[in-house]
């Protein structure tokens, strides 16, 4: 195993802009603006930031001057930019991170323009748009033990994230976030209101099954779809890439740090706190009768344990945990957490929203996967 680890963090920044490059008529051609939000995940040498500990800070106040240039401005006026798409925002701030800001091995850049709209460039330079739908349905699980909530009638308010690889390397403009409205309307339809258990292909409704069946039924029509994702409650889902299966579960643990390496004066140094906020990822093969990898339930069974050694605890009193930094504490718990669940592959922890630690089982290259 050669576990893989990245350093997060995120800029926001509130800009105008006008995209003259999509269709005539199109409301994205008329002077609008967002709230956009922008991430960077690295893999950063050891010695990288001015102390062991401090990459999440660091890293933090990079983005933050590499994205201030956009903030309250007009995004068709900024300097190489071009035609400001999502797409081209997310390979500007890499550029300008790249080359201004000294940040080496970037693995991902993320850039959300609405609350359901973004794009995800990858290592390869690919990028991913991706769009959230929302559909309101009931299903029972038919096959749980006897006694397992899911197996009554029940409802979530789901959400889809569709993810699609544009892979038009350089060049301005490629799908359109309509396109892909367009062909996810008709299963809105089909889904929305209704009982899933009743829909052919979705006799045993969980997560897993739903993000299978939508990647048959859209694939077809959107060749450049890369993953589906799958919400079925605000805290887990699975993913589904027309081969692998991968689920999280997320949870918030509200604990007290301090960074041992941390300048002298720094307030780092000192005991702080934060609601972390952690996903556990796992990656399993399909059980053929349940319909899933491994029980949402049973993970946080099984995760207890680990996750009360951290609750609500002085982290820094615990000798089996290196530092109170975003990558230490991940580090931690991916070892702790493979003990009781060996299909655990990730562990994000983040201390604010985009700003903390990923580290991976295994050097697989694609399992940065978005969610
Ligand atoms: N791997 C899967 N496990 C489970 C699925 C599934 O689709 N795939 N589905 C269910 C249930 O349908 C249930 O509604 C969701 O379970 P759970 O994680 O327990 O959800 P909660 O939001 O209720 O969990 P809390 O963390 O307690 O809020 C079960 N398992």
């Amino acid at each position: 195993m050669s576990p893989r680890s990245f350093h997060s963090a995120s800029a926001g920044f509130e800009a105008a802009l006008h995209v003259d490059l999509l269709p005539e008529g199109h409301r994205s051609r008329r002077l609008h603006g967002h709230s956009f939000f922008a991430t960077v995940r690295a893999e950063l040498p050891a010695g990288w930031a001015p102390f062991a500990g401090g990459e999440v800070a660091e890293l933090q106040r990079r983005m933050e001057a590499c994205c201030a240039p956009l903030d309250y401005a007009l995004l068709n006026a900024v300097e190489g930019l071009g035609a400001p798409t999502d797409e081209n925002i997310a390979r500007w701030i890499r550029r300008r991170l790249e080359a201004e800001f000294g940040v080496p091995g970037i693995e991902q850049v993320g850039v959300q323009s609405t609350a359901h709209t973004g794009v995800d460039l990858d290592r390869a330079g690919h990028a991913h748009l991706w769009r959230r739908y929302r559909f309101q349905a009931a299903h029972r699980l038919p096959n749980v033990p006897a006694g397992h909530k899911c197996g009554r009638m029940h409802g979530h308010g789901f959400e889809v994230i569709l993810h699609a690889d544009q892979d038009i390397g350089e060049r301005a403009y490629g799908l359109d976030y309509d396109r892909i409205d367009d062909i996810w309307a008709p299963l809105h339809f089909e889904l929305n209101y209704q009982c899933l258990n009743e829909i052919a292909g979705l006799e045993n409704p969980t997560s897993e099954v739903i993000s299978a069946w939508l990647w048959r039924r859209l694939k077809p029509l959107l060749p450049e779809l890369s993953w589906v994702t799958v919400y079925e409650t605000g805290s887990c889902g699975a993913n589904f890439d027309g081969q692998n299966y991968r689920i999280w579960k997320e949870m918030t643990f509200d604990s007290a740090i301090r960074l041992k390496h941390a300048p002298e004066g720094s307030p780092l140094r000192g005991i702080h706190g934060y609601t972390w906020a952690l996903r556990l990822h796992l990656n399993a093969p399909l059980d053929a009768v349940m319909g899933w990898t491994v029980d949402f339930g049973d993970v946080k069974t099984l995760f207890d344990p680990v996750f009360k050694a951290i609750d609500h605890r002085p982290l820094f009193e615990n000798t089996a945990i290196d530092d109170g930094d975003a990558l230490s504490l991940a580090r931690w718990v991916l070892a702790e957490g493979r003990a009781v669940l060996p299909q655990l592959d990730r562990i994000d922890v983040y201390e604010t929203r985009g700003n903390g630690a990923i580290v991976l089982a295994s050097a697989r290259a694609d399992e940065l996967v978005p969610v």
